[in-house]
């Protein structure tokens, strides 16, 4: 397994407030938590270097590689938006025909499907094309954000187990950002919780679910998980 990516400092603020102060690590498959507003979305912007301008960024890391287009893989939330509407599926790909046909299989779609429009795809065959792309380079990082909030219960349950099956398969980290806990539990090994910018609760999965320390984190807990296995 890649060696962990270590966040030391990731401060996102405006000229008036600070949104983001956070420090932690990126180790195997890191999950991200927090309710709406707690800075999910700009911690990703900071990694993937797309942050709004008016925003400034003092980040620093520790990272066995570098952090660029070529190292990190990012899946969006939806993917009906996510891809060229005008361009075939097979032209979104960034490497020969032969591996595009090997990551389509790899992802349990049929090569055909290189030959559509994104909008001639549902909505979980599209979402597994869009992790197929993300693979064209060898990534050493995938970002997820919200990978399954645009899907129904059945394609949700597919993307969830292609995640856990690619991880077992290939060399990559994760950071899977969501506020639903329910869906990373057989995915991440290790859980952030964040509110209003802040690390408040850090540590393996299996412990923070069942022993939260923060009535935050039992709320986030409560409102999306039936956590029986856990709770003893
Ligand atoms: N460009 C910006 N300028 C100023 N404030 C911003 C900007 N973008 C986001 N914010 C603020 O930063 C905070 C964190 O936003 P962020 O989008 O990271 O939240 P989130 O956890 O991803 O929420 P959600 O789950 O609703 O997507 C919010 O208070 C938001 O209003």
């Amino acid at each position: 397994m890649t060696q962990k990516v270590d966040i030391k400092r990731l401060q996102i603020s405006t000229d008036k407030k600070n949104l983001v102060d956070l420090c932690f690590d990126i180790d195997e498959a890191t999950a991200l938590i927090g309710q709406s507003g707690s800075g999910k979305s700009l911690t990703l912007k900071s990694i993937l270097n797309l942050l709004p301008s008016n925003l400034k960024l003092d980040f620093e890391v520790d990272s066995p590689f570098e952090l660029n287009s070529n190292t990190i893989g990012f899946i969006p939330q939806n993917p009906f938006t996510s891809l060229s509407p005008m361009t075939k599926i097979k032209n979104q790909f960034f490497c020969s025909d032969e591996k595009k046909e090997h990551l389509m299989q790899f992802v349990g779609l049929d090569k055909k499907l290189l030959e559509r429009f994104p909008n001639q795809l549902s909505g979980g065959q599209l979402q597994r094309a869009v992790i197929a792309i993300a693979f064209s380079n060898d990534i050493k990082l995938l970002l997820l954000d919200e990978p399954t909030t645009a899907l129904d219960e059945k394609s949700k349950q597919t993307i969830l187990n292609l995640l856990h099956d690619l991880q077992k398969k290939l060399n990559f980290l994760t950071l899977f950002v969501t506020h639903d806990i329910n869906s990373i539990k057989n995915i991440c090994k290790n859980i952030v919780i964040i509110k209003d910018g802040k690390v408040i609760e850090k540590g393996d999965t299996k412990s923070i679910l069942s022993n939260p320390k923060t009535s935050y984190t039992k709320e986030l807990i409560n409102s999306t998980f039936e956590n029986k296995e856990f709770r003893k």
